[in-house]
């Protein structure tokens, strides 16, 4: 799979494709079911299958209140439409330059000048160009005259509802995993490195790894149950997600504790975090010996659970 960062990085060699666009957050069976679609066509017309995708999102762009937490960073979104067998990812930044872009213009430069697609295929409710005047209508006026097929995609429902990555951060923020993983085809997880924290675990006698996560990368708040994911191994351990009131943290943290984990050091390590259960809300308590209490009885609530789940 080839990676292109940026419309100025296309080349004559990148004319000529099957393309779709979209945030392809998650990476979901809805997004699976086009990019299926796109590979089909690709193979029928013997052209490479392009994903088109943004960074940052364009909500993140416009940020506010209403920026949606992702379910996957940039990294592994990419990793995640390479197992789909797409064959190019062309990753747009979105800026001033794309926002402020008509809707003529992206046809233009983005689908004509850029990839000369012979055949785009997208939502029926998909909207692009400067106040997202552009609309699927306009795509297959606009093919009939350039000579590119526009094909329109069929609504993916699983349990009655439409998969969507609104869906599925829903569907996490009620701490469903098992539903989550079925939307999403894999069981939802953070990755990052583990880094330095306060040391404040250690003198609580439950020392943690301090996961470093995207800053819009977790729905999640709360204490799990988890898998721990590092140097091919799988160990179940308790998850803090959130912004330790009791030690007045100032930022969302992720930190796990290893149920039974006398091995090296971990810091620097790639840690992957799955998350199975959810065991309470995080609270803010009266001193450090009230927390410690609190999160020994969490551990034998996770040891339980993992006990009856019969997961570790
Ligand atoms: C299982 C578990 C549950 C936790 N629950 C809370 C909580 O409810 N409230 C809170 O303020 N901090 C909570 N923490 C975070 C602790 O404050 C944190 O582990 C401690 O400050 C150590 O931080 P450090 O790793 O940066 O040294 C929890 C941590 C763990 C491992
Ligand atoms: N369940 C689905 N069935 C068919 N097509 C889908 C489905 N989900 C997304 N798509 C299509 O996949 C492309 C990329 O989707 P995008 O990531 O923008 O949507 P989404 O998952 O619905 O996200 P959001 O919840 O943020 O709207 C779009 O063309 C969109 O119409």
């Amino acid at each position: 799979m080839e990676l292109i960062r940026g419309l100025h990085n296309l080349r004559d060699r990148h004319r000529g494709c099957v393309a779709t666009i979209g945030n392809f957050d998650g990476v979901h069976l809805g997004h699976r079911k086009v990019l299926a679609q796109v590979k089909a066509k690709a193979a029928e017309l013997g052209l490479p299958s392009v994903a088109i995708i943004f960074e940052p999102q364009p909500r993140e762009f416009f940020g506010g209140d209403s920026v949606p937490p992702r379910l996957t960073r940039f990294d592994e979104k990419v990793r995640l439409l390479e197992a789909e067998g797409v064959d190019r990812v062309l990753c747009l930044t979105f800026n001033a330059r794309l926002r402020s872009m008509s809707a003529e213009a992206f046809i233009d430069e983005l689908l004509l000048q850029g990839l000369a697609v012979e055949h785009f295929v997208v939502g029926d409710d998909f909207r692009f160009g400067c106040d997202r005047r552009g609309d699927f209508d306009m795509l297959c006026a606009a093919g009939e005259r350039h000579g590119f097929s526009v094909e329109g995609t069929a609504t993916f429902l699983l349990a009655g509802d439409r998969v969507s990555s609104t869906r599925i951060r829903g569907v996490l923020q009620q701490n469903d995993f098992d539903l989550a993983a079925e939307l999403l085809g894999w069981r939802y997880a953070v990755t990052g490195r583990v880094m330095h924290g306060q040391k404040l675990g250690r003198q609580l006698g439950v020392p943690t790894a301090n996961v470093r996560m995207h800053r819009y990368a977790c729905p999640l708040r709360g204490v799990f149950a988890v898998h721990a994911h590092f140097d091919g191994r799988c160990l179940p351990g308790v998850c803090n997600v959130g912004m330790r009131p009791t030690v007045n943290g100032r930022q969302p943290v992720l930190e796990v504790h290893l149920l039974d984990y006398s091995g090296a050091e971990l810091y620097g390590r790639l840690m992957r975090v799955e998350f199975l259960h959810f065991i309470r809300e995080e609270r803010a308590f009266d001193g450090l010996d009230a927390l410690k209490t609190q999160i020994e009885a969490d551990i034998e609530h996770v040891r339980a659970w993992f006990a009856q789940a019969g997961r570790d």
